[in-house]
């Protein structure tokens, strides 16, 4: 026994340590809170741990992943975690994986191996997966995340709290095509504009305008049909890349000709400040009596002439980039990342280039960087402190308490929240369906065998106790039966396209739906249910047990979502709720 055990059996008892060396933690991200979080489990005990991320190590990350250093940029994330924590308590067993956690490798099957899974991820549809995961294998999951001093971490069990999807997030801002292209008002406009448009359209694949919200208004198609002629137009500057006078196309194109288009519009400008248009000649003039300066500042203000020196050279920079990629891959293309110099050059000089044109603040790379890449800064406390949050709920479902295991909010860095975990919503379409894993041999087995000997099968026999007529069968998005679509009913399952843990989503009318997991089965078996069906909880009824208990309604916070995904903040209006002060 290391002095490490000995440590910990004195701060956690021997019960709850026992429980922790003998538990199997999963660890999804290696990044600011998994890296704290990894620290944590091996010094807290956690002696069999599996750690995933897909990424590698990036110098941005090393001010507040501190597993990290400057020798291991380039290196996985997930090798390099193992590597460093393993010296906090050699005797721990990490196992290190670069994968992506939404690998079919990764199943519902491995996922029941573990005790527990703990989250420190930075994106919706990771979290998303993984909680479809942990419900579907019925692990506890707990949930974490971060945004500049604000945090959160609660835990997620199947039937017992709500789960990732009870409550709708927020979808990314967008922002109407027209504003963006046409009648900008804000530094967020133009922002967008250099980032969305026309970075994409010069450097990347043109289909990326992801924040542009199309505009369908009748009044806006000779607009729209106009925009579509100023994209053919950049099209064909991006093919004179590498000539001489490549720079002077696109300005003279997106800064004179497009803004003297616009003017044309005559309604558009009514009650409206009209743009100026911004000529090259007369700014390249002006350059000429500056000196040549390298090395502007990121927190300044850069002026018109510094703006245009950094719109020429980095345009030149990304398009030389370009085209020796194409040397090697002729279809490559460019990808707007926050932590390359040369796009975030470009997308500051070219959005305070618009915004100059139409009379808009102009913006530091530094905020501008900011605003493009949705940073808030990640701040290295905020994440200890939500880490070791996390590690106290895990402590809680190793001890069994799920519904009392509150969920903790932190504001400021200094305020820590909590309140007790809510009930399943009722109405989620991920947790609140039944679910049970089915085995099939899915070479002999076909869809109407599993029909008769699980879907219609009595619930006292185990079933689901449906009526054929009544039941209809998605694969995700894919529906493969219902009483008038039964082409694939006696195909075997691998030729219907089935395969092991594909999730089967069986409904019959609004208030009954199960999910039957797959699992393969080589026996001569060709259906097996591993237990019976769970019986169904009529929608209405859980609806009704809700409004039974209003204490329980009224003691919810209100939510106040925020722009990013990483975190939802909630704003206390309650006065039982645990307030805990910070030094
Ligand atoms: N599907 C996934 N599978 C595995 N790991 C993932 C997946 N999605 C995200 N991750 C990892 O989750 C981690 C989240 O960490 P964090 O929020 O600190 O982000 P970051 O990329 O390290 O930092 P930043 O975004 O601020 O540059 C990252 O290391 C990321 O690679
Ligand atoms: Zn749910």
């Amino acid at each position: 026994m290391t002095s490490r055990d000995s440590y910990n059996i004195r701060v956690l008892g021997q019960e709850l340590y026992d429980k922790v060396s003998s538990s199997k933690a999963l660890l999804v991200g290696a990044g600011g809170i998994g890296c704290e979080l990894l620290k944590n489990l091996v010094m807290s005990g956690f002696k069999d741990i599996v750690v995933i991320d897909l990424d590698t190590i990036d110098i941005s990350n090393l001010n507040r992943q501190f597993l990290f250093q400057k020798q291991h940029v380039k290196q996985a994330k997930a090798h390099v975690a193992k590597e460093s924590a393993q010296k906090f308590n050699p005797s721990a067993k990490i196992e290190s994986l670069q994968c992506n956690i939404k690998e079919p490798q990764f199943s519902v099957q491995w996922f029941k191996q573990f005790t527990m899974v703990l989250n420190a991820l930075d994106n919706l549809e990771a979290r998303r997966h993984v909680n479809a995961m942990c419900l579907a294998a019925d692990v506890p999951l707990v949930e974490s995340g971060t945004q500049g001093y604000f945090g959160q971490a609660y835990v997620i069990k199947k039937d017992e709290t709500e789960c990732f999807d009870c409550q709708p997030k927020v979808a990314p801002k967008t922002y109407p095509v027209c504003t963006i292209r046409s009648t900008p008002s804000e530094p967020i406009h133009c922002i967008v504009w250099a980032k969305s448009f026309l970075f994409s359209q010069l450097f990347g694949n043109s289909e990326d305008e992801e924040a542009l919200e199309p505009d369908n208004s009748e009044t806006m198609a000779n607009e729209v049909a106009a925009l579509n002629r100023e994209t053919e137009e950049l099209k064909a500057i991006k093919e004179a890349a590498g000539s001489p006078d490549y720079t002077k196309k696109i300005f003279r194109k997106v800064y004179e000709t497009d803004i003297e288009r616009l003017l044309s519009m005559d309604s558009m400008w009514k009650n409206r400040q009209k743009p100026t248009p911004l000529h090259y000649d007369e700014l390249e003039n002006m350059m000429s009596d500056i000196a040549e300066k390298e090395g502007l500042e990121d927190r300044k203000v850069w002026n018109l002439k510094e703006n245009f020196k950094v719109f020429k050279s980095s345009a030149n920079k990304l398009s030389t980039r370009l085209l020796k990629e194409r040397e090697v891959q002729a279809d490559a293309i460019l990808t707007f990342d926050k932590d390359d110099d040369d796009a975030m050059d470009f997308v500051t000089a070219a959005s305070n280039l618009r915004a100059h044109i139409f009379n808009i603040e102009k913006n530091s790379l530094f905020d501008v960087k900011s605003m493009a890449g949705n940073i808030i800064p990640a701040i290295a406390t905020t994440n200890a402190i939500i880490s070791g949050l996390v590690i106290l709920k895990a402590f809680g479902i190793l001890r069994g308490e799920y519904k009392n295991n509150k969920r903790v909010y932190l504001f400021t860095a200094s305020r820590l929240l909590s309140e007790a975990n809510s009930d399943p919503n009722p109405n989620c379409s991920v947790c609140r369906s039944r679910s049970a894993t089915v085995s099939v041999n899915f070479e002999r087995a076909t869809l109407r065998d599993l029909i008769n000997q699980v879907i219609l099968l009595s619930v006292d026999e185990g079933g689901a106790g449906m009526e054929l007529d009544e039941i209809a069968i998605m694969d995700g998005s894919r529906m493969i039966y219902d009483v008038e679509f039964e082409d694939m009913a006696d195909l075997p399952m691998k030729e219907a396209g089935l395969k092991p843990d594909t999730i089967l989503r069986v409904t019959n009318g609004e208030d009954d739906e199960i999910d039957l997991i797959m699992e393969a089965n080589d026996t001569d078996e060709l259906i097996k249910l591993s237990s019976p069906l769970p019986k169904l909880v009529p929608k209405g009824l859980l609806k009704r047990k809700m409004e039974e208990e209003p204490e329980v309604a009224s003691k919810r916070p209100k939510t106040v979502h925020t722009t990013d995904d990483n975190v939802i903040h909630l704003e206390p209006d309650s006065d039982d709720d645990d307030i805990v002060l910070l030094d």
